[in-house]
C-alpha cells in the first residue's frame, strides 16, 4: 500500500466524521482503531481521565508533547474554554501534517496549534516565541525517554506555577521509569497513578500518571 497508517486513518475520518465536529472526529477515530486497524491515541479510559482533569482544571495554557494524529489534542481542545489554546509538538513531519488534517476536520485550528519541530527546542522558545508565561496543563506522549528530558527543562524555564497538572501517557506500556522515579520523588509535585486498559485492548493494562504541581513559582 502506497498509504501510512496514518493517512489511512485520515482518510476515513474525512470520509465518516462530521466536518466540524470534535465529538464525531473522535468517535470515528476510536471506531476506525477497534475496527480497521490499532493506532496510538491515548483512547476512550486514558481520554475519560483526560475530560475530567480539563474539565475541573479549566487550563488557559495547554502543552501536549507528542501529537501523533492529533486525537489527543482535539480531545483536549473541544473541552477548552473561548480564549484557552493548546500547544502541541511532533517532531515527526508525516505524523504532525495529518494531525493538522484532523485539527481542520474537527474545526479547532483557532485553539490548536501543531509545532513540528523537536520538543526541547519549543520548550527553550515558549515563553520568547510563542508568548507563553506560564503552562497549565502538560500532557507527555511523545518518545517515553524524553518525559525526563522534557520535564526538566519546562521546570528550568519556570513555565509551572501551583495547580499546573501534568499528564503522562504510557508509564507502563512502553514504559517511562525514569520519569516516574523522578517525579514520585520529587517534593514539587503530588502524584497519582490510574491503571488503564492499554488503548483499543481490552486485556492489557497501562498506567497514567496525573501530578500537581505545587513547588514554587
Ligand atoms: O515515537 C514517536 N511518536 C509516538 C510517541 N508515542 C509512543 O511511542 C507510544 C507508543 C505506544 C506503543 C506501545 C506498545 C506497542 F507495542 C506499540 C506502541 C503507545 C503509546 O500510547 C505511545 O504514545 C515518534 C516516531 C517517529 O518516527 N518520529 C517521531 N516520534
Ligand atoms: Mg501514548
Amino acid at each position: 500500500k502506497g498509504t501510512t497508517r496514518e493517512q489511512r486513518a485520515l482518510k476515513y475520518l474525512k470520509e465518516h466524521a462530521r466536518q466540524g465536529d470534535p465529538d464525531s472526529v473522535l468517535e470515528t477515530f476510536d471506531e476506525f482503531c477497534r475496527t480497521q486497524e490499532w493506532a496510538m491515541n491515548a483512547a476512550e479510559e486514558k481520554g475519560d481521565i483526560l475530560d475530567e482533569i480539563v474539565r475541573e482544571l479549566q487550563p488557559t495554557t495547554c502543552l501536549e508533547l507528542g501529537t501523533y494524529c492529533g486525537y489527543s489534542a482535539v480531545r483536549i481542545a473541544r473541552n477548552l474554554s473561548p480564549s484557552a489554546r493548546l500547544i502541541t509538538i511532533e517532531v515527526n513531519p508525516d505524523y504532525a501534517a495529518v494531525a493538522r488534517e484532523v485539527v481542520k476536520l474537527a474545526g479547532l485550528q483557532d485553539k490548536i496549534e501543531v509545532i513540528n519541530l523537536d520538543s526541547a527546542d519549543v520548550i527553550r522558545e515558549l515563553k520568547t516565541k510563542y508568548d507563553v508565561t506560564k503552562l497549565d496543563l502538560v500532557f507527555l506522549d511523545h518518545w517515553k525517554y524524553l518525559y525526563i528530558r522534557d520535564i526538566k527543562l519546562i521546570e528550568e524555564e519556570k513555565l509551572l506555577k501551583k495547580g499546573s497538572v501534568v499528564f503522562a501517557d504510557n508509564v507502563i506500556i512502553p514504559g517511562a521509569p525514569g520519569y516516574l522515579e523522578y517525579i514520585r520523588g520529587s517534593k514539587n509535585y503530588k502524584s497519582t497513578f490510574y491503571s488503564v486498559h492499554f488503548e483499543y485492548m481490552d486485556d492489557m493494562k497501562d498506567g497514567v500518571e496525573k501530578s500537581v504541581y505545587i513547588g514554587d513559582e
